[in-house]
């Protein structure tokens, strides 16, 4: 069984909704077990900044699937929301991110694990650390580590 660790953001219509719709698509997946949901988070935009504010989650999964097909699967679920990849930091209806895989280090085309940019996010780290099973991994050592130097107003989040 595996542990995933994914972060979802949503700035687009009715941002509940897109994350309940998201969550709710993960729950009817078979060979997923939803183990954690955090709180939701209003978050400054982070990236491009003229765009509205976000609601971010963190949820934990066990899975038998890969890390590739839950990146897949993250895709589906976008695509089913209907994801349009216009701006590239741009406002979304949602945005699936892996951010660890058990306490893998992944690095393939189209996948990197853990997630490239998510040490540098509070509205990632944040809400993960909330759900982070004890004992902590490496990853998520740092993530602690690095979400401690943090001023959390300063980086929006709410
Ligand atoms: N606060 C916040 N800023 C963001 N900028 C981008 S891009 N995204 C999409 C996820 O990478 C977000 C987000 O989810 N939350």
């Amino acid at each position: 069984m595996n542990k995933v660790y994914l972060s979802i953001g949503t700035n687009i219509g009715d941002r509940e909704q897109n994350l309940k719709h998201a969550a709710n698509l993960l729950y009817d997946t078979s060979g997923i077990d939803i183990k954690a949901i955090s709180s939701i988070y209003e978050t400054a935009p982070v990236g491009y900044l003229d765009q509205p504010s976000f609601l971010n989650i963190s949820l934990l999964l066990e899975t038998t699937f890969s890390a590739m097909e839950c990146l897949k699967i993250c895709q589906m679920i976008e695509n089913e929301l209907g994801r349009v990849r216009d701006i590239r930091w741009g406002p979304r209806i949602i945005d699936l991110d892996i951010l660890l895989f058990n306490n893998e280090n992944i690095e393939v085309e189209h996948l990197i694990v853990p997630h490239p940019r998510m040490y540098e996010r509070a509205f990632v780290l944040v809400p993960l650390l909330e759900i982070a099973e004890q004992p902590f991994s490496t990853h998520l050592e740092m993530a602690k580590e690095n979400v401690t130097n943090m001023d959390l107003q300063k980086e929006g989040i709410t």
